[in-house]
């Protein structure tokens, strides 16, 4: 570790204690800075040198976390912590977490290649359909998800992909469990779930999480129940039970996480405007950098920050054809505030159009916090950095800006058009619920070890059926292991943010939407080019993580509380249109264990299959 990076001398005084957090301030930007750029650099380019330097910067700045939290252990005394302000106070607490670094050296070196060894399988596994081709998760199998309607075809995909990138990733989990564990036991938590939990800091969080999803779950159940009868009368009674879980590859999404791909099945009225904008997308010509430059318009419409220069020179928007590359997208703050990046595998079409405004959330939070203490640059919690871009594109998909836009010809105001549109946000929306839920809960059992490995698989299908009312489309065992083709899971990012910010995000619009004096229904509303919306985001974004999250949210929508009430008032016309359609339909699964026959000829023939196939 260079000398500049490890603590000086500091007494036991106040004046001290604000000179040690001022020192750390600025060597952990240039330690982060550096260990962003090792991870910047594999994650773009998948080689063995560059996987060793990111570990070898990732042990660095554990040495410098080890370093600066020993110093503050050693020489403040609460007497002196409790004579700080309270920012500060909270700042050298959290300079005392040390996660991964209470690892003797050895096993944090082994903590670090393994998440280097995970990411590595999940980026780079691949399928094989045929003698010479094969299909990467981005672009090909996505395509396939969302496109085929082809059952076989969609059973290869998710049974091949499952199985490539989920089964090597099964024997290097349980050993990161126990090493994540034994990091957070050393600060002083249960284990690594009881840790993400505290992120949220209520003691009440399971609790609350439960009864935020029972808010929701009958609108979940209403549109499970929707789309299982359009899939019943597309597919037939074969592979569809209308008392059963809906097969999971048949959603348009390799983890069934999002039902959007399907719309074109689902659409109320099909005599009114089409509004999935791909193919005017593409008849455009929409190239990635414009969808990038749509989506910072809006942001700067609102008074809101442009991208850097740094952010277009050096951004990665596009999939490299002469290397591997992780193309999960992902937004990177490197610490120096100065260097701000998105690295997506972009592609022209509406579902890329949403991750575009998700990631550019994410830029615009590191840009408005950067002049904060290093501590507080972080979401108030992590579900509000998830929820920022997702509120921004809920005004950009509505009709009424797509048409402003240019990507909608024609606009009818009319009830259909609204209930059309409402449908394919819920797709999107709503589906998602139970998924962002299960994701955590079933990771809160494994790092608690009330999920031992020998059932790492079959607790995860339990929760998949029971909260997504999906069931596996052929034979799972504890040979694999389906969360690990799931990027969260070997990129070990928690996944509890993404439910929060899908209930969150409502809440915000609401808010939004009045301070831009749109009185129309909530799912009209578009807040484009208002800086008094803008003015309400700029406060919660510079505020970073400096204060505590109800704080902020009281700040700026005057209440204290996630709940579901905004998203249950904006799809409150879709809900009651979906319980007239559904009178005579089972709500949920009753036949909870019902799997669908494997078809005839599987897998042996799919490979003629496969030739003779188009979608
Ligand atoms: C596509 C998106 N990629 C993540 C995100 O943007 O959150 C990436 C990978 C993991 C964290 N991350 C980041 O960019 C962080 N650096 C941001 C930050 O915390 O600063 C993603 O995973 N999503 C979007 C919807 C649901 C979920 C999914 O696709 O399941
Ligand atoms: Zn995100």
């Amino acid at each position: 570790l260079p000398a500049r990076w490890l603590p000086g001398i500091y007494a036991n005084t106040t004046s001290d204690a604000l000179r040690f957090l001022s020192d750390y301030n600025s060597t952990a930007e240039e330690v982060f800075f550096n260990s962003v750029s090792a991870s910047w650099n594999y994650n773009t380019n998948l080689t063995d040198h560059n996987s060793k330097l990111q570990v070898a910067a990732r042990l660095e700045y554990q040495g410098f976390s080890e370093a600066w939290a020993t110093k503050a252990k050693q020489v403040f005394s609460n007497e002196v912590l409790t004579s700080l302000p309270e920012k500060d106070r909270r700042l050298i607490k959290n300079i005392k977490v040390l996660g991964a670094a209470n690892l003797p050296q050895a096993e944090r070196e082994e903590y670090n290649t393994i998440l280097s060894i995970m990411t590595s399988i999940y980026s780079t596994s691949k399928v094989y359909p045929l003698p010479n081709v094969s299909w990467s998760l981005d672009p090909e199998l996505t395509q396939i998800m969302a496109k085929s309607r082809n059952y076989k075809k969609l059973l290869f995909a998710w049974d091949s992909w499952h199985n490539a990138s989920g089964v090597p990733v099964k024997q290097h989990y349980p050993r990161f469990v126990e090493l994540s564990n034994k990091a957070s036991r050393g600060d002083a938590f249960a284990d690594t779930g009881d840790y993400w939990r505290s992120w949220y800091e209520t003691e009440t969080f399971q609790e609350d999480l439960e009864r935020l999803y029972k808010t929701i779950e009958p609108l979940y159940l209403n549109l499970h129940a929707f789309v299982r009868r359009k899939l019943y009368n597309f597919y037939g009674p074969k592979y569809i039970n209308l008392k059963g879980p809906i097969p999971a590859h048949l959603l348009g999404n390799m983890w069934s996480q999002t039902w959007n791909n399907l719309y074109d099945m689902m659409v109320p009225f099909p005599g009114k405007p089409f509004l999935d904008v791909t193919d005017q997308m593409v008849r455009q010509g929409y190239n990635v950098t414009r969808m990038f430059r749509v989506a910072e318009e809006f942001f700067t419409s609102l008074g809101l920050k442009e991208m850097p220069t740094e952010f277009w020179e050096k951004s990665m928007l596009v999939k490299p054809a002469d290397r591997e590359v992780v193309c999960h997208a992902s937004a990177w703050d490197f610490y120096n505030r100065k260097d701000f990046r998105i690295k997506q595998c972009t592609t022209a079409n509406m579902e890329q159009f949403f991750t575009v405004h998700h990631e550019m959330g994410h830029i615009q939070y590191y840009l408005q916090y950067k002049d904060q203490p290093f501590g507080y640059r972080r979401g108030a919690n992590p579900g509000f950095h998830e929820a920022i871009g997702d509120v921004i594109f809920i005004s950009v998909s509505t009709p009424k800006h797509l048409h402003e836009i240019n990507l909608l010809e024609s606009l009818t105001y009319d009830n259909e058009t609204d209930l059309n549109f409402l449908l394919k946000t819920a797709l999107n929306e709503i589906a998602f619920l139970p998924f962002g839920y299960l994701v955590d809960y079933w990771r809160w059992d494994v790092f608690s070890r009330s999920t031992p490995p020998e059932k790492y698989n079959s607790a995860w299908w339990n929760l998949r059926t029971k909260y997504q009312g999906i069931c596996p489309p052929t034979r799972r065992t504890e040979d694999h292991f389906d969360p690990g083709a799931k990027y969260h899971i070997p990129g070990n990012i928690e996944y509890m943010r993404y439910f929060i910010s899908k209930i969150l995000k409502f809440q915000v619009h609401e808010k939004l939407c009045k301070a831009a004096n749109q009185t129309s229904p909530l799912h009209t509303c578009d807040i484009y080019r208002s800086v008094e919306a803008g003015a309400i985001l700029k406060k919660v974004l510079e505020a970073g993580s400096s204060k505590p999250w109800p704080d902020v949210l009281e700040e700026a929508i005057g209440t204290r509380e996630i709940n579901g009430n905004s998203l249950l008032k904006y799809f409150d016309p879709i809900i009651k249109w979906l319980e007239e359609q559904n009178v005579n339909e089972t709500l949920g699964w009753p036949e909870f264990n019902w799997v669908p026959p494997i078809p005839e000829g599987y897998p042996e023939d799919i490979h003629a299959e496969l030739k003779a196939s188009t979608v």
